[in-house]
This record gives structure tokens, C-alpha cells and sequence, in this order.
């Protein structure tokens, strides 16, 4: 039964949309820019599901105009987007490459000219293959290069960027990229994880610092979150998810913003864990002024001590909804989650950073793509959002995910998310009925 009482944003709310550079854009290699991990990683045999890569996408690179004004069309206050490092630093360092600036510099004008108010991160997982060939994020050094990199974009974009992000969720990069090896660069290594995950908060802290020297606007860090819950009263299961809650929730957001890891990480890590320098732990503290969340489902934990850490697995909910991604449709998670942020990091302002859901649309037929479930996902989810104001949360904006259909990583061109359905075969694009619903609630601020 949907609650149709209606529901109002507070003024000046923030409603955008999400998306991310090799997800979109296409022309990995097109004026200058060099390649990166996931340009390398996606090339690679048996990488990708579908055998897709980012070479194309949806051609963002060239048709961003077009995109824009399909962004004026839905009312979008704000977008969110990402920064390819190696379009702007084709080794990842030194040499600068003019015309991937200028491509940024095109596509913000584009954005501030119809409105829009860009939000730019300056990571979203795809790292110049150059460092990662000298070692990554594994490397103590990466910390620097990020700070290097973030400086030329303050410096060179700043002015037409109101809103940063350093890092997209530095969890995904740690834990799909370093333990399971499903995304770039595909490494499965316990040692190497935790540094990954330490250089990645080093690089945040001095990427702040490099913005507090000369940056504009405001800057935050994007985490993506998920309420954990035990699949029975046991204590195993009950322990279970105390070790997710700790290895997805807590790892990151403790670390900037208590300067503390959690316990439970050491001891699901033993050996592996290694010894942080409190000067470190110090840096991580360096203040920011928004925290993004990225929020799409809840998972349901018990025991699992042939897993690596968290020793832990999902159980499936019978009787639940889930999307296309195996995620289970659970907008009461959302308003759980902000309380949670809000009452253990000291009610710091969050934008939900992404929000969205993939399911299996039908194609486009007389210019209309019917995607009743994705209307209800936003829908339940806007409620959750604005319960959560109710309640208190400095909720300060809303991102869905995402604009369009996109390349998603790992999964290929299978899993759509977007407002608007791309063609790939024609690139040809139609706002779906949620892009339709989301231009609504914008014009209402509201449900
Ligand atoms: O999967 C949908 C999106 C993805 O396309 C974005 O690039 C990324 O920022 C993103 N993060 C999540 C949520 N976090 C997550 C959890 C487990 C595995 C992968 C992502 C979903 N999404």
C-alpha cells in the first residue's frame, strides 16, 4: 500500500542526479588522456560479465550537451559527477594534459549555464594505470598524488565548483578491488587491503588540506552504507554483524572522523592488520564539511567463518523485494542510517550521495519506458529521506542514481539505473517514467 500522504523538502533543498566518469563518458584515450586501471582491468579477459567495457558507455564525453539538456528537462538542480584523473594527468602525475581540462571546463560551463550546480568527485575508482603500475593505493606515495591531482583541479576548476567530493566510496576500492578482486586492479591480498584503505583516508585528508589552501565552496568524502542486521538471536549471528558493521560502516568514517579504526578490524585481520602511525591517524582527522552517503539496500548477516573478514554472509529475505543487483528493496534502512551517522559523528550536514535501484526495463516504446518499480523505490526512499529530516538529520540534498544507464563495472551494461534509458546500439536516450516522477517531486519539493 503506498502512503500517499504528501511530503515536503525544506527550502532549498538539493535535487540531483549521479554519475561517474568511465561509467559515461566513453573516449577513454580521446585527446591526450591516458589510459586507467579500469580501462586496463576491463580489457581484460573474463573481467566484465558482458564482455563490456568504458570505451564507449554513453558517449558522455561527446554528447554531454545533449545530456545537460536532458538534465534542464528533469529539473535538476545539481549534478554529480567524476573527474577522470588520466584525461587531466595521463601518467597520473606531472605532465598536465590541457585538453582533458578542457573538456571539464566545456561540460561545467554547459552545467552553470542551464542552471545546474555542479558536484565534482575527484576519485570514483579509476586510477591512471601509470600508478597503479607503481603500486596503487598500495603504494604510501598515493596519498601525494591525489593531493597533486586535487590541487590542479581547485586551482583550475574551482571556480565552477561549488560542491567536492574527494573519494567515491573507498570501501568498494578496498573490498572489490584488494579482497575480492572483482574490480581494478583485481587483487585478492589481506596485507595489502588495509594499507589500500589507510592511503585512500591519507589521500582524502591531504586532498582537504590541499582544498583549505586553494580551494572554493565546500568539500566532503562520499561513503557508501548499509544497516546491518543478524539472521538469527544467536550469538554467532549477532557477532556477525557487528564484524559488517565494523568492516563496512565503520572502517572509513571512524577513521576520519573519530582517528580511530574499529577493534573488530584487527582482530578479523590478525597478522594482516598492520601498525598505523598516530601521526597518521592525526592527518585522517583533517575536518571536512559534508559527509556523502550512498545508500541502496540493507544486508541481513550470519556467521561465516570460512569467509574472509568479515567472516560473514548475507541470508536472503523471504518474502522481500529485491532489485536486479540482488539488493533488497529496504527504504527503512535510509532513515536508520542517518540516524546512526547522526548520533555517532556528531550530526555533521550529508547529502544522500547516490540513491537508485536497478531493475529490468522493457525498451522504449512510442518515447516511454515504464518502470513502475524504480517510481516506487525513489518513492519509499524520499519517504525514509524526509523521515530522517523529521527526526533531525542535517540532511542537506538528494542524488538518485543515476542519470542514465551506465556501464556497471563489473556487471557490464546489464544493470540500468538510470532516470533516463540509453540505447547503447543508437546511444539514443528516453526519460523513463521514474525520470518523469523525479522532474516532479523536484518542481514540488515533494512527494
Ligand atoms: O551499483 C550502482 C552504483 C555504481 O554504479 C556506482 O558507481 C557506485 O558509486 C555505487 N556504489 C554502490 C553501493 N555500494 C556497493 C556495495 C557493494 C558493491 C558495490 C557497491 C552502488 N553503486
Amino acid at each position: 500500500m503506498t502512503d500517499s500522504s504528501s511530503i515536503r523538502f525544506p527550502d532549498g533543498f538539493l535535487w540531483g542526479a549521479a554519475t561517474s566518469a568511465y561509467q559515461v563518458e566513453g573516449s577513454p584515450l580521446a585527446d591526450g588522456a591516458g589510459p586507467s586501471n579500469w580501462h586496463h582491468f576491463s580489457h581484460q579477459p573474463d573481467a566484465i560479465a558482458d564482455g563490456g567495457t568504458g570505451d564507449v558507455a554513453c558517449d558522455h564525453y561527446r554528447r554531454y550537451e545533449e545530456d545537460v539538456a536532458l538534465m534542464r528537462q528533469l529539473g535538476l538542480q545539481a549534478y554529480r559527477f567524476s573527474v577522470s584523473w588520466s584525461r587531466i594527468l595521463p601518467e597520473g602525475r606531472g605532465r598536465i594534459n590541457p585538453a582533458g581540462l578542457d573538456f571539464y571546463r566545456r561540460l561545467l560551463d554547459r552545467l552553470l549555464e542551464a542552471g545546474i550546480q555542479p558536484c565534482a568527485t575527484l576519485f570514483h575508482w579509476d586510477l591512471p594505470q601509470a600508478l597503479q603500475e607503481q603500486g596503487g593505493w598500495a603504494n604510501r606515495d598515493s596519498a601525494n598524488w591525489f593531493a597533486d591531482y586535487a590541487h590542479i583541479l581547485f586551482r583550475e576548476l574551482g571556480d565552477k565548483v561549488p560542491l567536492w567530493a574527494t573519494l567515491n566510496e573507498p570501501w568498494v576500492v578496498v573490498n572489490d578491488g584488494y579482497m575480492h578482486g572483482v574490480h581494478a586492479p583485481g587483487h585478492r591480498s589481506l596485507d595489502e587491503a588495509p594499507w589500500v584503505a589507510h592511503n585512500l583516508l591519507r589521500a582524502h585528508a591531504l586532498g582537504v588540506q590541499a582544498f583549505r589552501a586553494d580551494g572554493q565552496g565546500q568539500i566532503g568524502l562520499v561513503v557508501n552504507l548499509e544497516p546491518k542486521y543478524a539472521a538469527s538471536v544467536g550469538p554467532d549471528d549477532a557477532a556477525a554483524m557487528s564484524r559488517a558493521h565494523a568492516y563496512m560502516n565503520r572502517w572509513f568514517l571512524d577513521g576520519v572522523m573519530l582517528g580511530s579504526y574499529p577493534d573488530e578490524l584487527a582482530e578479523m585481520f590478525g597478522q594482516h592488520w598492520p601498525r598505523f602511525d598516530l601521526a597518521d591517524m592525526a592527518l585522517l582527522l583533517e575536518p571536512f564539511d559534508f559527509l556523502g552517503i550512498n545508500y541502496y539496500t540493507r544486508s541481513v548477516n550470519r556467521d561465516a567463518p570460512q569467509n574472509p573478514p568479515p567472516h560473514a554472509e548475507s541470508v536472503r529475505q523471504e518474502g522481500a523485494e529485491y532489485t536486479e543487483m540482488g539488493w533488497e528493496v529496504f527504504p527503512e534502512g535510509l532513515t536508520r542510517t542517518l540516524q546512526w551517522v547522526k548520533q555517532r559523528y556528531g550530526d555533521p550536514p550529508i547529502y544522500i550521495t547516490e540513491n537508485g535501484a536497478a531493475f529490468a526495463d522493457p525498451p522504449a516504446h512510442n518515447g516511454r519506458v515504464a518502470d513502475p518499480r524504480r517510481v516506487e523505490y525513489l518513492r519509499g526512499h524520499l519517504r525514509a529521506a524526509h523521515e530522517a529530516i523529521r527526526l533531525g538529520v542535517n540532511l542537506k540534498g538528494y542524488f538518485a542514481w543515476s542519470l542514465l544507464d551506465n556501464f556497471e563495472w563489473s556487471l557490464g551494461y546489464a544493470k540500468t539505473f538510470g532516470l533516463v534509458q540509453v540505447d547503447f546500439s543508437s546511444q539514443r536516450r528516453t526519460i523513463k517514467d521514474s525520470g518523469y516522477f523525479y522532474r516532479d517531486v523536484i518542481a514540488r519539493n515533494g512527494l
